[in-house]
């Protein structure tokens, strides 16, 4: 649990004059869920695409299971990409394939699995979720907002990642669809092992599911640490997120601090 799966080291990012992250550092361990925090538009889905290495940041140095992404061979970034699974915003499902194909993308495109295995581990997976073996031959456009996010996890899935990359993955969800998805996730860690990083608005998703998380802001990490820490911080905007609009952190089943 204690050991370093992901580390951030004075991470500097820049969209030309919008200077995004100036010198941000954290650490996410073995086995927990970090939660990554903030208003919008302060970096949290850009340092996530720099994790997985669709972006490269400007300066400083981002590690992920040992291996630094900015001086990575070809091949060990290769490996490290099919040892995670991202869900993406909003589910990012092709909407031209079943859900079926979408979840076996990868085992097609990097294994040699012969077909039958691959229905079995669809249907694995889609179960996983909590979906029934026939949503496999059904279109995206077929599926509701939840079980949009139900496939879209099967599919990270797919590949038994070690991390799990998630980008708001309650959003868009009812109170009662989001509560269930943030149990589900839950439950994934401890069964699967995972390690995850999930960005996210939702206060509530900070109370179930998240172990430590960090508050972005100001181009900085504002306040990191579990909960109760973070709560504690002094720092005026991370004390108006969490006291500001609603007067209390207040949980989805009513519970207050
Ligand atoms: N490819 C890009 N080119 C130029 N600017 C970008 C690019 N991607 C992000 N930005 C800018 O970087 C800043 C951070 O964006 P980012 O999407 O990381 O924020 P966020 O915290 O995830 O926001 P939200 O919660 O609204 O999704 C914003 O000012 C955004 O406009």
């Amino acid at each position: 649990m204690n050991r370093t799966a992901i580390s951030v080291s004075n991470v500097v990012t820049r969209f030309g004059k919008n200077l995004v992250h100036d010198g941000i550092s954290l650490n996410v361990r073995h086995g927990e869920i970090y939660g990554l925090l903030g208003s919008s538009g302060c970096g949290k889905s850009t340092l996530l695409k720099e994790m997985i290495m669709l972006l490269k940041p400007d300066a400083g140095e981002i590690r992920i299971l040992e291996h630094n992404l900015s001086t990575i061979s070809h091949d060990n970034a290769a490996t490290l990409r099919r040892n995670w699974g991202v869900l993406f915003q909003g589910g990012a499902l092709y909407s031209s394939l079943t859900v079926g194909d979408n979840i076996s993308i990868k085992l097609r495109e990097h294994t040699d699995l012969p077909l039958k295995l691959i229905r079995d581990i669809i249907r694995i997976k889609l179960k996983m979720v909590g979906l029934s073996e026939t949503v496999a031959d059904l279109y995206p456009g077929e599926l509701s907002g939840g079980m949009v996010k139900r496939a879209s996890l099967a599919r990270a899935l797919a590949m038994d990642p070690k991390l799990l990359f998630l980008d708001e993955p309650t959003s868009g969800l009812d109170p009662i669809g989001a509560e269930a998805f943030d149990n589900l996730i839950l439950e994934l860690r401890d069964i699967l092992d995972l390690t995850i990083v999930m960005v996210t608005h939702d206060l509530d998703s900070i109370w179930t599911v998240v172990d430590r998380f960090a508050v972005l802001g100001e181009s900085k990490i504002l306040a990191d640490g579990t909960l109760n820490e973070v709560i504690e911080n002094p720092n005026p905007i991370v004390r108006q997120f969490f006291w500001g609009a609603r007067g209390s952190i207040r949980s989805r089943n009513g519970k207050q601090n």
